[in-house]
């Protein structure tokens, strides 16, 4: 069955380096919007989804595409998920928000050329998020780079370079964010070069990806023929295809590798806060939830992006839950066995824990409180 225009489910695809602020959007769009019935589909890179959790309201609405890349391992999965979700439920607009390391374009490509996708959903709107203060770094000789940078590695930075500029290149509108953390003269120079790369999009400054939902849902921006003109599109269509055959799905594209720490046993939060005082190098992304000792009842959310960093209650633990933490951390040359065994000396000791059982620690709890 052919459905009409009408009938095609918009969609819009968020993609941008790791750390951009992709989630923090679509949380923002969910919280904002009012006029449309949004559908979520989000891709995380880990074993664990994190970014489903993280995404307000993520019981129903958000459905979860792990341990994978949606660009190519999990492409076929994304078509059959996409799919499923039409036949199951109605909703007015789909929103997919990419991993960090995906590309835009062989997802793109899911809903412009797999015939049971395209009839019935139609490719509205490409969003990319660009990390400002990321970009600013990467691209401006001047910039006294801080220590974290070198942690980075240059060779991994160049690869993440070269997907970024993709994600400049396809898109149809572009918020450049974490303004907060660039100066007004680095931001224009950044415009400039992003106007260079992409004349067509529209240009957005923001800080926590705040702006209007109507900015990025069912605006009927994607203009497919006006994109395929561009030689840069006809390139990258021809790499996609070649893409296809090989595999970043296993956390090692780019030069980026990750992994999960997972436990069930909660932290001490003096030596957890100080072990995050000290920071593994090499690790220049880390989000997920943690329990601490002194909070059973709560989920305790991290999230660090290069200098941003949140640590800090984001909920509660419902009956349903398996209460754990998992903390997905991402870099170049990650020191996994090393972390691990620093954040093993961080849980707590049999002892501790039935001090705290007690009500007789002594231990301070230096995190925010809601
Ligand atoms: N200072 C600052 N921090 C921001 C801004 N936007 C997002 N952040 C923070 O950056 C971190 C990463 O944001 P996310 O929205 O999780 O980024 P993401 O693109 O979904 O990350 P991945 O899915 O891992 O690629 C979080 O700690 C956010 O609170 C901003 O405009 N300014």
């Amino acid at each position: 069955m052919t459905l009409g225009d009408d009938d095609e489910i918009p969609v819009t695809i968020v993609s941008g380096t790791l750390g951009a602020g992709k989630t923090t959007l679509v949380n923002h769009v969910l919280e904002k919007q009012t006029d449309h019935d949004v559908a979520v589909l989000v891709n995380d890179m880990g074993e664990v989804n994190v970014d489903a959790r993280l995404v307000a309201g993520a019981d129903d609405d958000v459905i979860e595409l792990t341990n994978g890349c949606v660009c190519c391992r999990l492409k076929d999965d994304l078509a059959t998920e996409v799919v499923r979700l039409a036949e199951e439920r109605s909703f007015d607009c789909l929103l997919v928000e990419a991993s960090g390391i995906s590309e835009p374009l062989p997802i793109a490509r899911t809903f412009l050329e797999e015939e049971a996708v395209s009839e019935r959903y139609r490719l509205d709107t490409m969003v990319s998020v660009l990390d400002a203060y990321g970009f600013w770094k990467e691209f401006d000789p001047e910039t006294e780079r801080p220590n974290e940078d070198e942690e980075r590695g240059s060779e991994s930075g160049r690869e993440l370079a070269d997907v970024l500029v993709d994600q400049v290149e396809f898109c149809d509108v572009l918020l450049l964010n974490k303004c907060d953390l660039v100066p007004e003269d680095a931001l224009e120079n950044i415009e400039s070069v992003v106007r260079e790369l992409q004349p067509r999009a529209g240009l957005h400054r923001t800080t926590r990806s705040d702006i209007a939902p109507e900015t990025v849902l069912d605006t009927g921006l994607f203009d497919f023929d006006a994109v395929r003109r561009s030689a840069g599109w006809k390139r990258r269509l021809a790499e996609s295809h070649e893409h296809d055959d090989h595999d970043h799905g296993n956390g090692n594209a780019h030069g980026v590798t990750s992994f999960c720490y997972e436990s069930e046993r909660p932290f001490d939060p003096e030596r957890f806060e100080a072990w995050m005082d000290e920071w593994p190098s090499g690790v220049y992304r880390a989000k997920g939830f943690f329990l601490l000792s002194t909070r059973p009842d709560t989920v305790m959310g991290l999230n660090r992006a290069g200098p941003s960093v949140t640590a800090g209650p984001i909920g509660q633990w419902r009956d349903d839950d398996d209460p754990a933490t998992r903390l997905v951390f991402i870099g170049a040359d990650v020191e996994e066995e090393a972390i691990r065994a620093q954040l093993d000396e961080c849980l707590c000791t049999d002892e501790e824990m039935a001090d705290v059982d007690a009500g007789e620690s002594a231990v301070s709890d230096p995190f925010p409180r809601a």
